[in-house]
């Protein structure tokens, strides 16, 4: 078969599998997803790793979901690797294809309470959610700038428990345009992770500003479509995570299902 040929081949089965997995899920309801964005650095990872927990969601982050693929070695890994280390975003099928197959599953298992954490990241994506997840709020975070590529240059991972850590202690006073003073502790690891400690492979400063300014571009749209919606809440983080959790946890609270309330109560 003609390379061309195998090309739209391959696009019509994935829009007629697009189509199944719509239908079935519009038959039991879509269901309810909270969305974390923000610029890399900001701390999506921590505040919704969190925030799922406290709430009882089931917790899916692209960008995990992207490291474990380029992991695996897989063919579909080895194409991801580039262009993550690269600092670009990946093709939007082929992102939709990764959290689609992870959200169904999820979906299949029994779960029906998502927080999604760096997707949508575009327009189009955010466009693709809609046809399988019935999105309730967009948090979006927000950091002053100057912050961002030293909050990237230091966050580590345990390899053995694959907790994240920062070792970036960061003291920014407020600006004379009325920026907020910042002050973010480090969150040291604890000395068991010690000797496991690494770095991600993108978060060496060139690729870091590549990702903001990627991030920046596309940004706007998505913000805007769920401005539109009534569904975006911005929040501005200004210290570390002792005083922001409670602070974020309590201006989600009012926006939470029974189940979330119930899953809430049980933590307090
Ligand atoms: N929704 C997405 N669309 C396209 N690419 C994505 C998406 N989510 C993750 N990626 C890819 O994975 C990389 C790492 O994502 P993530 O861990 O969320 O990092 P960060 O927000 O710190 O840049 C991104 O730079 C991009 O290449």
């Amino acid at each position: 078969m003609a390379r061309s040929s195998l090309a739209s081949t391959l696009q019509r089965c994935f829009q007629l599998q697009q189509r199944r997995w719509a239908s079935s899920l519009a038959a039991d309801g879509r269901p309810e997803t909270l969305l974390f964005m923000g610029p890399p650095g900001v701390g999506k990872g921590t505040y919704s790793t969190r925030v799922a927990d406290y709430f009882g969601l089931e917790h899916i982050a692209s960008g995990d979901l992207v490291r474990d693929e380029i992991k695996s070695g897989s063919e579909l890994g080895n194409q991801m690797k580039e262009i993550v280390n690269a600092g670009n975003l990946l093709p939007d099928a082929l992102i939709l294809r990764v959290i689609r197959e992870h959200f169904m599953k999820s979906h299949a298992e029994g779960t029906d309470r998502f927080l999604l954490d760096g997707f949508p990241r575009t327009a189009q994506q955010a466009a693709a959610l809609d046809a399988i997840a019935d999105v309730k709020l967009a948090v979006n975070l927000g950091l002053r700038e100057e912050v961002l590529v030293e909050k990237c240059l230091g966050r580590r991972i345990c390899k053995k428990c694959g907790k994240n850590y920062n070792i970036a202690d960061i003291y920014l006073p407020a600006s004379a345009d009325g920026q907020p003073e910042i002050v973010m502790p480090p969150l040291n690891p604890p000395p068991e992770c010690m000797e496991h400690m690494e770095q991600r492979a993108d978060d060496t400063e060139p690729v870091i500003r590549r990702r903001l300014d990627v991030y920046n571009a596309a940004a706007t749209p998505v913000e805007e479509y769920y401005a539109r919606e009534g569904k975006l809440l911005n929040f501005e983080i200004t210290g570390g995570i002792p005083p922001t959790l409670p602070r974020l946890l309590d201006v989600l609270r009012p926006h939470m299902d029974s189940a979330g309330q119930q899953a809430a109560s049980q933590k307090a």
